[in-house]
C-alpha cells in the first residue's frame, strides 16, 4: 500500500488537487473531514472542547460553533495549542480507521489529504509528498475571497501553520496552483501519472494482496519443511 501525503498551506487547493484524485479512482482520507467528526455533539473531541473553551463555543443545538472557535484559536497561539493538543490523539485515530477500511477493500494506493502533515509529524508515514503552493498573494485572495475573511484574519490563519515555502521545500512533489485551474489540471497529469507508478516491494507487502501472499508462501514453506524433517 502507497501512502501518499497531500498538505500546503491554507486554501493553497489541497481540496481541488484531492477532488482530481477522487475523480481519477484514488482515493483521499481527508483530515478536516475526520476533524469535523471527531468533534460531533457528545463525541469525545466535543466534550473536551466543551470542558476547556465552555459553552460559548457551542451554537443552539449544541454543536460546535466552528467560526467562533476558529476566532478564537487563530488569533490566539497558545489557545490553538490546547485546541491542538486536545484533538490529536482523535484525529490521528480517525485518519487510521479510515486507512484501515480502505486496506481491508484492498486499496492499493491511498492520498491522505491533512493540511497540517508536517506540524504533526505524519509526514513520516506517507511517500511521495506533494505539497500545493501558491504565491502568498494568491493565496490571501483566495482565502480572503472563499471564506468571505478581513486581510488579517487570513494573514493569522496562514501564519498559524508553518511557511509554505519551507513546506515546499520538503516536498517530493510540488503543484504550483497560482495560475488557472486548467493549467493545475494539465500539471496534475503528470502527479498522476508518478502517483500510480507500480507499488515498490515493500509497498506491495504493505497492502492487502501482499500481506495475504506473504502468509500464504510463508505458511507453504514451513509445511514443505516439516514434510522434509519427517
Ligand atoms: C478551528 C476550527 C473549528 C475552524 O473550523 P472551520 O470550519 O472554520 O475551518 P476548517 O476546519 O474547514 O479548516 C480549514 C483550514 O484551516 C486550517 N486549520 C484548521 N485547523 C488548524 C489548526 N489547528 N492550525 C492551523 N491551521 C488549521 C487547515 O488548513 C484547514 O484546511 C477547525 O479548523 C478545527 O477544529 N481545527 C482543529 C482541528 C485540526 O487540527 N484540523 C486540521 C486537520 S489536520
Ligand atoms: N487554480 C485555481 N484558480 C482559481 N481558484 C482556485 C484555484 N485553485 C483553487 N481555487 C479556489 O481557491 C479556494 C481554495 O482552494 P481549496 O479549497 O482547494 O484549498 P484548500 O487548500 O483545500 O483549503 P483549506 O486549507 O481551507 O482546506 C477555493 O475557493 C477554490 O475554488
Amino acid at each position: 500500500m502507497r501512502l501518499v501525503g497531500l498538505t500546503g498551506g491554507i486554501a493553497s487547493g489541497k481540496s481541488t488537487i484531492s477532488n482530481l484524485f477522487k475523480a481519477s479512482g484514488i482515493p483521499v482520507v481527508d483530515a478536516d473531514i475526520v476533524a469535523r467528526n471527531v468533534v460531533q455533539k457528545g463525541t469525545g473531541g466535543w466534550k473536551k472542547i466543551v470542558e476547556a473553551f465552555g459553552n460559548d463555543v457551542l451554537l443552539e443545538n449544541g454543536e460546535i460553533d466552528r467560526a467562533r472557535l476558529g476566532q478564537i484559536v487563530f488569533s490566539d497561539p497558545e489557545k490553538r495549542q490546547v485546541l491542538n493538543r486536545l484533538l490529536a490523539p482523535h484525529i490521528s485515530s480517525g485518519i487510521f480507521w479510515e486507512i484501515l477500511k480502505l486496506w481491508i477493500k484492498g486499496c492499493k494506493v491511498i492520498v491522505l489529504d491533512i493540511p497540517l502533515l508536517f506540524e504533526t509529524k505524519m509526514d513520516q508515514w506517507t511517500h511521495p509528498i506533494i505539497v500545493v503552493w501558491v504565491n502568498e498573494a494568491t493565496q490571501i485572495e483566495r482565502l480572503m475571497s472563499r471564506d468571505g475573511c478581513s486581510e488579517e484574519q487570513a494573514r493569522n490563519r496562514i501564519n498559524a501553520q508553518l511557511a509554505l515555502d519551507w513546506k515546499k521545500s520538503q516536498a517530493d512533489i510540488v503543484i504550483d496552483n497560482s495560475g488557472t485551474l486548467d493549467e493545475t489540471k494539465k500539471n496534475f497529469e503528470a502527479v498522476l501519472r508518478k502517483v500510480s507508478e507500480p507499488l515498490t516491494w515493500k509497498e506491495r507487502l504493505r497492502s492487502r494482496d501482499g500481506l495475504f501472499s506473504a502468509v500464504v508462501c510463508t505458511a507453504v514453506g514451513v509445511l514443505l519443511a516439516q514434510k522434509n524433517l519427517l
